[in-house]
């Protein structure tokens, strides 16, 4: 029969007997009998389909049209009928419990033929011993569907061409997926219910409307249709199923508010019956439809598939219910306002509610209803990822004291509800007063107005309360109005509006019960210099709520989430100079990130990258496996003000720290500013601590009285741990009696390889090669390298020199002092390559070698740097590379036994490292695990 429809069954043979196992085809192969009654087939018969009875046609606010076929009719009575259930039908035994799970795919994820494949493969791989699926119609078909049904009421014609286009898309799905009989019944199914929708839509279409249980009707084949295809494609692979139409079994009873409440009893009874005829290990059911006690075809509305499987879960009081989505979880914040939100791993079902509540993109409250009640997991999972985990909504497990656990952190997620106005009701004359509440509440009702939070002080003077933007107005008037006397009389002093606000709610079960989670919360936004328009909470503790204004709202929510979701030891870093030390460092923050992330909860993240000219900023942390392409291709004009200002502006990351590996004494002269600013400053750079006395001293004392870090081990023999040891000294309580040292990587380099034939300008060009050398190797051959590193020294020990208290035998030829250029001198200095070999040749030949050493002499308050020969057999005539030795004679380390450091002084890598471990020490004091 033309309307044999996956939904109505074939129509009844004219008699009244049509009650029972009435296979309308291959696909409604169940009990499609649910929507005939002897009632609906006697109707059928005396009108021959051609006429609705008044009563039906003012029910369903349909009226009859002529021209269509008696399908519609049938169609339209079958779902107001009565059912008679048969009661000869043997009844099987409903397994129920363990051995059951649950799965939920939306429309996404059965989008296209391809996903719907990808979906069968799911089912067939849970191994679960029964499995009940529940599926949304094809992505898109549902709104599709209304669609029609909008045209029709509209009378516009175009609906018979989109209901073509709705058919095409289940056909060539169908093409895609299945094959010999499973298609031709699917098409034949499909071709005979788009028949009967056409002629359900002329009749809309003649009316000018359609009724809610109309709408339903249509709407509710996207699942059917998607719920058939699935189950096809399933016992192609090999697995026995049945497709279930839930509107069969699931009995929902309209509410007010435009919901409904599922007849669990009556439900369950007839999942029973159901069961009975089709006793499937694998049941795919359709989503969102479901019928009325009177049979009539209603939805469970807004995501209402996932209500099915909840619903489902609980009859079959399943193992687990898995909702299948495109997201990989819950996430803590919105992540389109809040980068850093995560996942999720569990959420217990009434923070879940808490959440959907906000507006986060959780299962709806009465989706979670159902199976808490039989305390069955939800899975939230991202069909699109299955490496996923997901989240898991649940009771929390209990601890040995049967306690509930907390789940994870304490505050588990943040939302916020925009577009709010606070009212404040306020006076004298409210205080003791019963009934004040109601007076306001009851005016506010009286406008329909939906009150959003509501805070009252003790003392009663004042009642504020949120209400959305849109009815404050009438709120405000019903208020005024309804108490002009009070206000008159000077009881009530006003009803304050306060538009533009926001609600920033932070939920977590065990929230309110630990002690200091509030606090935490009002410190975020108090340091983020967010003002508190009212607060909430009630003793339910699963939630605070405070309004906030709307402008602040988004960096309200960064500022708390990064308070409870970042550890504390996140750190914004700045690398300024990103040259052969600032890029080595980098590249060695890319290659460790991780692994200091992972196992020491140190997450860095370089926000900005600056040389002299351009710079690059970031606001989640620049990708570091790409910062050079990331600088070359994004690079704007460098401006160090807007660079440190990025850094630090992001009140969200709890630390700051700009790493200065320039060479440049106007980038150190910042560092007093950074600091005060309460950013960390390290540093290879030695200008700062070399440069005027009176300046490093005031940084040093800056530095003294805050809790901000100044780092610059890197400025002494690079990576090797010479400043660190000499404090270590001194903080002890030592007393340094004298420093000496080769501390220049590139002299040392150079000495130990200017042997034999070779020039002196050939190695110095090696030293350079090899990354040893300052920007300027005339800064090393000069011997001012050396001297800075004197001076660093002395002020450590607390001598006070200036850089002009230290003598130094320069290695650059006096001519050559002048030259203009770094490569200008490396060019003309071979012109000078005897007079050095010469001094080489008379120490040799005295059995010596040539070594530049610095000397901070702390007995005779000097400082100074020179070029001396030592025995072949003294330590300092030992060395190889680019090594430093640094010897410390101290009260405890005595003349003959000094405390020395060796090792590499120069180069990349050892430089880059050294600077690293000065982050990490920074990391160290700001908390990070040892
Ligand atoms: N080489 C070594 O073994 C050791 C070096 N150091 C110190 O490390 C520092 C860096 O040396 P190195 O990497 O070799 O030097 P480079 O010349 O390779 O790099 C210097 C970097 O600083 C940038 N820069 C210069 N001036 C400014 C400015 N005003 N603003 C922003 N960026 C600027 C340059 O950028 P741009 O190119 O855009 O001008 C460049 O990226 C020096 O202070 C050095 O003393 C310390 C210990 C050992
Ligand atoms: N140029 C310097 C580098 C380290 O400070 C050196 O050679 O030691
Ligand atoms: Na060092």
């Amino acid at each position: 029969m033309a309307f044999s429809s996956s939904f109505s069954p074939s129509p009844p043979s004219s008699s009244c007997s049509v009650s029972t196992n009435v296979a309308t085809s291959a696909h409604s192969s169940m009990n499609r009998n649910f929507f005939f009654s002897r009632r609906r087939s006697c109707f059928l018969s005396s009108s021959n389909l051609a006429v609705l009875h008044p009563s039906s046609i003012s029910r369903l606010g349909c009226v009859s049209d002529r021209g269509s076929k008696g399908s519609l009719h049938a169609r339209v009575f079958a779902s107001v009928a009565d059912v008679s259930v048969d009661k000869s039908i043997e009844t099987v035994h409903l397994p129920k419990g363990d051995m059951w799970s649950v799965h939920k795919f939306g429309g996404t994820c059965v989008g296209t033929s391809k996903r719907i494949q990808n979906v069968a493969d799911i089912i067939v791989n849970d191994d679960s011993e029964r499995k009940l699926v529940v599926v949304s119609a094809m992505s898109k078909v549902t709104d599709m569907m209304y669609n029609l049904i909008y045209k029709a009421q509209l009378r516009d014609d175009s609906y018979v061409a989109a209901l073509d286009d709705v058919l095409e898309k289940h056909r060539l799905t169908a093409i895609e997926l299945l094959d010999g009989n499973d298609l031709a019944s699917f098409l034949s199914q499909l071709h005979d219910d788009i028949s009967n929708l056409k002629a359900l839509l002329r009749a809309i279409y003649i009316a000018g409307h359609a009724t809610e249980s109309f709408s339903d009707f249509v709407v509710g084949h996207g699942e059917l249709w998607s719920a058939q295809i699935l189950s096809s494609v399933v016992r192609k692979l090999g697995v026995d199923c049945n497709w279930m139409d839930t509107r069969d079994v699931i009995i929902v009873n309209p509410t007010s508010a435009n919901q409904v409440d599922p007849d669990f009893l009556e439900s369950e009874r007839r999942l029973e019956e159901w069961f009975s005829k089709n006793p499937s290990k694998t049941i795919i059911a359709t989503g969102f439809i479901a019928s009325t006690p009177q049979k009539i075809p209603t939805t469970l509305k807004r995501d209402g598939s996932d209500f099915s499987a909840a619903i489902m879960g609980a009859l079959f009081r399943a193992r687990q219910v898995t909702i299948w989505t495109d997201v990989d979880g819950v996430y803590s914040a919105d992540p389109r306002k809040v980068s850093e939100a995560v996942i999720l791993s569990t959420l217990s079902y009434q923070e879940a509610w808490e959440m959907s509540y906000f507006g986060a993109n959780v299962l709806h409250p009465r989706t979670i209803i159902p199976v808490m009640r039989y305390n069955i997991p939800i899975v939230i999972r991202n069909i699109f990822n299955l490496s996923a985990p997901g989240t898991i909504i649940c009771r929390p497990p209990a601890d040995e004291n049967g306690d509930s656990q907390r789940l994870d952190s304490v505050v588990k997620g943040f939302a916020t509800i925009d577009n709010l106005a606070l009212v404040n009701v306020e006076g004298t004359g409210m205080a003791g007063v019963p009934g004040t509440a109601s007076a306001i509440f009851g005016a506010v009702k009286d406008v329909g107005a939906n009150v959003i939070m509501i805070s009252q002080a003790s003392s009663e003077h004042s009642v504020c309360f949120a209400v959305p933007e849109k009815e404050v107005k009438a709120v405000a008037e019903a208020l005024e109005s309804r108490f002009r006397q009070a206000l008159n009389a000077g009881r009530l002093s006003k009803v304050e509006v306060i538009p533009n606000c926001s609600i920033l709610a932070a939920v977590g079960q065990k929230m309110a019960s630990t002690p200091g989670v509030s606090a935490s919360l009002f410190n975020a936004l108090a340091k983020a210099n967010i003002n508190i328009r009212a607060i909430a909470q009630g003793c339910s503790e699963y939630n605070i709520t405070v309004v906030l204004k709307r402008e602040d709202c988004i960096r309200a929510l960064r500022a708390v989430h990064s308070r409870f979701y970042l550890s504390k030891t996140t750190i914004a870093m700045g690398i300024v100079g990103p040259g052969l030390i600032g890029g080595t460092l980098l590249d060695q923050l890319r290659d460790q990130a991780a692994v200091l992330k992972e196992e020491f909860n140190i997450d860095l993240r370089v926000m900005g990258i600056t040389g002299s000219k351009t710079m690059v900023l970031s606001d989640l942390g620049i990708d570091l496996s790409r910062w050079r392409e990331i600088q070359k291709e994004k690079g704007e004009e460098a401006n160090l003000e807007k660079f440190a200002q990025h850094v630090h502006g992001n009140h969200f990351i709890p630390n700051t720290v700009l790493v200065d590996c320039t060479a440049d004494e106007k980038i150190a002269s910042h560092y007093y500013d950074w600091l005060r600013k309460g950013i960390h400053v390290i540093t290879p750079n030695k200008k700062a601590n070399s440069g005027p006395l009176k300046q490093y001293l005031k940084l040093r004392a800056l530095q003294r009285q805050s809790y901000t870090h100044y780092f610059y081990e890197a400025t002494v023999g690079a990576g090797l741990p010479i400043v660190s040891t000499l404090r270590g000294l001194l903080e002890t309580g030592d007393k340094i009696l004298r420093i000496e040292g080769i501390f220049s990587g590139t002299l040392s380099y150079i000495f130990n390889n200017f042997i034999g034939q070779r020039a002196f300008s050939e190695v110095v060009t090696e030293a350079k090669h090899a990354g040893y050398t300052e920007p300027d190797p005339r800064d090393d051959l000069s011997g001012t390298d050396v001297a800075r590193k004197v001076i660093i020294l002395a002020r450590e020990s607390g001598l006070r020199f200036e850089l002009s208290d230290i003598r130094v035998d320069s290695l650059v030829p006096e001519p050559l002092k002048a030259s203009a250029s770094a490569e200008e001198f490396l060019e003309l200095l071979p012109q000078f390559d005897q007079d050095i070999a010469k001094k080489r040749q008379d120490a040799e030949a005295a059995g010596e070698v040539l070594r530049y050493v610095g000397v901070v002499d702390a007995i005779k308050n000097k400082g100074y740097v020179e070029l001396r020969r030592y025995k072949k057999d003294h330590p300092f005539a030992q060395l190889s590379g680019s090594d430093n030795i640094i010897a410390f004679t101290t009260t405890r380390y005595k003349e003959q036994q000094p405390l020395i450091v060796r090792g590499p002084g120069a180069g990349a890598e050892v430089t880059a490292g050294g600077i690293f471990s000065d982050i990490l020490r920074l990391a160290s004091y700001l908390g990070a695990p040892s």
